[in-house]
């Protein structure tokens, strides 16, 4: 039996990352759902959504937090003052705090907190929800082994994890935090190119779905480097070579290249916007 079995697991910001974890950790039972608790800014119908969706508890705010043996801290990044303020009071150096905020260091998250507690920083993303995350981890300067095996078991549940420097989570942000949107996005164009080109909606939605869906196990199971495959798929003269022309001309390579590095430097940014006071 996990050892979050017995631990409780506050979620301060009730947004859809927030949603996404409790909705994987409760489909996994990894904590029951009476230990998970959600708590925002002042949205009781959001909350509400939660409890019905996920059976989740409803302590009030003193309990929830200094209850907790966890605090998920899920808030934007420009709230994550006044929400700690919020709150510091009712918590101490023994709770596990893990944030999911994009661009935000450990070193100010336990600047505002003004105690040692463990901070554990990641970049997890929203197919969390059906345990299919990609999240990369990085520990804060008071997080031991045991914080850290706490906060794999959880995102394992959620999905895979890797270990990285802090540093790097701006990287990972831009391309893994954010990149369930680029494919989104992309699914968006095929969508609209097939109906221009006179699909029903609902048929080529379920075309798309499935190449997207065949694809990323492809790229999964068989080895393949992606060049690899997309050259089986490209017959000389053919259809797909026709079209990827035209992605070239384009510049596909290159949008998809600042893009991603324009997502990371956001993250710096909005990391640089939080300075430590201490
Ligand atoms: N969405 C994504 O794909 C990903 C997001 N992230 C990170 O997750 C974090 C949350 O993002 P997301 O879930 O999209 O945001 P949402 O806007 O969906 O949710 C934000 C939540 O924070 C709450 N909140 C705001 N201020 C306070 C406060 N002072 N005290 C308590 N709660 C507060 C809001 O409450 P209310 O509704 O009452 O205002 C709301 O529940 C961000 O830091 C983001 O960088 C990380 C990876 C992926
Ligand atoms: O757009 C954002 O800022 C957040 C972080 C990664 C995904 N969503």
């Amino acid at each position: 039996m996990s050892i979050l079995q017995n631990k409780t697991i506050c979620f301060l910001g009730a947004g859809s990352m927030a949603e996404a974890m409790i909705s994987g950790l409760v489909d996994k039972n990894l904590i029951p759902s009476e230990q998970i608790c959600a708590i925002n800014r002042g949205n009781k119908a959001r909350i509400q959504e939660l409890v019905s969706r996920y059976g989740i508890a409803t302590p009030e705010k003193e309990e929830a937090i200094a209850g907790a043996d966890i605090i998920v801290l899920s808030v934007k990044p420009k709230d994550i003052a006044t929400a700690i303020a919020n709150i510091r009071a009712l918590t101490t150096p023994e709770q596990l705090f893990i944030s999911v905020l994009a661009g935000t260091s450990t070193d100010y998250i336990s600047s505002l907190l003004g105690h040692s507690a463990a901070v554990i920083r990641t970049m997890p993303n929203t197919s969390a929800a059906i345990g299919l995350s990609a999240t990369a981890l990085a520990p804060g300067k008071y997080a031991t082994d045991a914080d850290m095996d706490l906060a794999i078991q959880i995102f394992q549940a959620v999905g895979i994890v890797e270990i990285v420097q802090e540093d790097k989570l701006h990287a990972v942000t831009g391309l893994s935090g954010s990149g369930p949107a680029y494919v989104y996005y992309l699914v968006e164009a095929m969508e609209q190119a097939g109906q221009e080109i006179g699909l029903e909606r609902e048929t080529a939605r379920r075309l798309i779905l499935q190449t997207i869906i065949g694809a990323a196990h492809m790229l999964r199971d068989q080895g393949e480097e992606p060049a690899t495959l997309r050259k089986q798929v490209t017959s000389p003269g053919g259809t797909t070579a026709a079209g990827i022309a035209v992605l070239e001309k384009h510049g596909f390579q290159e949008a998809m290249l600042a893009c991603i590095k324009q997502a990371v430097a956001r993250s710096e940014e909005m990391g640089k916007q939080s300075v430590p006071t201490s």
